[in-house]
């Protein structure tokens, strides 16, 4: 083509369309009726979206480039910026497989390096269509993530109702923001100060969630030494505050020198100092930290500074920040257990994870399909016959509408138990239903005091989630106050 040719209008006009599509959420429903659109007549059945759209780009491009490769630098400003999706997506969809197999090899051996092939390659055909060498290297960062954010997000988070759909979608966004356009322009390299708060029952698959989001971030391809700044693996860190006492957290956080108190015989990095630069740290169970303690954090995510305690060195954090909680936060912030200016600094994203009984109202028959993806985990292969015994058993031994109050993580349990026994044990989903019945009787009666009804609270919990961690969760105690409810209610005449 001659420098600066314009494209035809039926051209630009493809190229808006398809341009249209590669910025949009791959989860959203807009998407996939904008791919049927240009390439409907090119799809068959069990055909990926992508590939029927790869076919008629394909197309498109060949008889373009039938008088030599079609590249940016020939076309008009405006239109070499519609062609530019249209190129990236066409070098980005013939590279999968390597990129794939990048990911998978990153993941199981840590490093960083990219093998020779796959980088020049790749680059070398982005480089043709007229991209500059430090564009190719940004592009071939932002191949790798969407790919990354693509499998995680995907495979993480299985399920098919329509809030599990809605779910993945609000996790592209929180990874790429609604507007990829604008991430690709500007926010690519500015998303460590966009913090999300996880919110949800227990077992809804909130740390799931944070590791889909922590896998998915921007790591820059250094390509004169071609290798990653970092490995997306490391680059993920998890830590759960409800594990720590108090006198622990600060430490596990912040670090400390050493001598700093009585027993810090060594110096430590907390997470904030081992959290990379390209990395996400996840606040697990944010909702247990003290108000001393959420004052530090909420200095760390303004200032993006922190001082390890008996140090006066501060040091920067520049990972981006992920909380979670399964406790009511609104509930904490009127009781003044949780600070509101902490609250809105960590939540410029707020998601919600559905409930099991949720997603089984929406789709009964994700419940099949969880029971057949918790067996293949636990057999290490898929086996329908195994999932379909799993599935009569459960049938068997629960209510159709038991509200698996564990959620997916109490499916997981269920499933293993059913695998050792044959049975997941109703007899202790139905002796909490009879303490159920017998505690709302006696509250009905007028006949319990303070402490015996909330110990009767605290053994109906303890017997449907089975630990005194999830109990304390659930009721807002402590770990110790819920057990000893729980032993009161046992010797207590009451509503057992
Ligand atoms: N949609 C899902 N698809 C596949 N597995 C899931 C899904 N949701 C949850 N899980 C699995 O359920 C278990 C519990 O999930 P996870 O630990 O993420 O829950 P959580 O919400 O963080 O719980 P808690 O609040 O108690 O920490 C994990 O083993 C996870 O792999």
């Amino acid at each position: 083509m001659a420098a600066s040719q314009m494209l035809s209008a039926r051209d630009r006009d493809f190229f808006l369309r398809i341009g249209k599509i590669v910025f949009a959420n791959p989860f959203s429903e807009i998407r996939a009726q904008q791919v049927r659109e240009v390439a409907g007549d090119f799809m068959r059945p069990g055909m990926a979206d992508a590939e029927a759209l790869m076919t008629v780009i394909n197309r498109r491009l060949q008889a373009l480039d039938a008088q030599g490769t079609f590249a940016l630098s020939d076309l008009t400003a405006e239109d070499a910026h519609c062609a530019k999706p249209v190129f990236l997506f066409d070098v980005y969809h013939r590279h999968l497989a390597g990129l794939d197999a990048l990911i998978e090899r990153q993941a199981s051996q840590r490093e960083t390096r990219v093998d020779a092939t796959l980088a020049d390659r790749l680059l070398g055909e982005l480089v043709r269509r007229g991209f500059s060498d430090e564009e190719a290297a940004r592009y071939f960062a932002l191949f790798h993530q969407l790919r990354r954010a693509y499998y995680f997000i995907e495979a993480g988070l299985v399920g098919e109702s329509p809030s599990m759909k809605s779910l993945r979608r609000a996790l592209w966004n929180n990874v790429f923001t609604h507007d990829m356009q604008l991430f690709d322009t500007h926010l690519w390299k500015r998303m460590e100060d966009f913090s999300t708060l996880l919110l949800g029952e227990t077992g809804t698959g909130k740390g799931q969630a944070a590791a889909a989001i922590g896998r998915s971030g921007h790591i820059p391809y250094l390509w004169q030494q071609r290798r990653f700044a970092a490995n997306f693996a490391d680059s993920f860190i998890a830590i759960n505050l409800s594990q720590f006492p108090e006198t622990l957290i600060e430490s596990e956080l912040f670090g400390h020198r050493k001598g700093a108190f009585t027993g810090a015989i060594e110096h430590h990095d907390g997470v904030l100092a081992r959290s990379s630069a390209h990395g996400t740290l996840l606040l697990d169970e944010i909702g247990e930290v003290s108000i001393p303690i959420q004052i530090k954090l909420l200095q760390v995510l303004q200032e993006r500074s922190f001082t390890p305690i008996g140090s006066h060195q501060t040091q920067r954090f520049a990972g981006r920040v992920i909380a979670a909680t399964n406790r009511p936060v609104h509930q904490l912030i009127a009781r003044g257990e949780f600070r509101h200016d902490f609250y809105y600094r960590l939540c410029s994203d707020a998601i919600t994870l559905p409930t099991l009984r949720q997603r089984l109202a929406e789709a009964p028959d994700e419940l099949a399909r969880l029971v057949g993806l918790l067996v293949t985990r636990m057999l290490g292969v898929a086996d329908a016959t195994v999932g379909g015994r799993v599935l009569d058993a459960l049938a068997g031994c629960l209510p159709a509408d038991y509200p698996w109050p564990g959620n997916v993580r109490e499916l997981e349990q269920a499933v293993r138990r059913i695998l050792l026994t044959g049975r997941y044990d109703a007899a202790i989903e139905a002796s909490a239903g009879a303490s159920s019945d017998a505690l709302l009787q006696a509250i009905d009666d007028g006949r319990l005091g303070a402490s015996a009804l909330l110990a009767g609270y605290c053994q109906l919990l303890y017997k449907r989630l089975g630990t005194y961690e999830e109990v304390a969760r659930r009721t807002g105690l402590d770990r110790r106050t819920a057990r000893k409810y729980i032993h009161q209610q046992a010797d207590t005449a009451g509503p057992a």
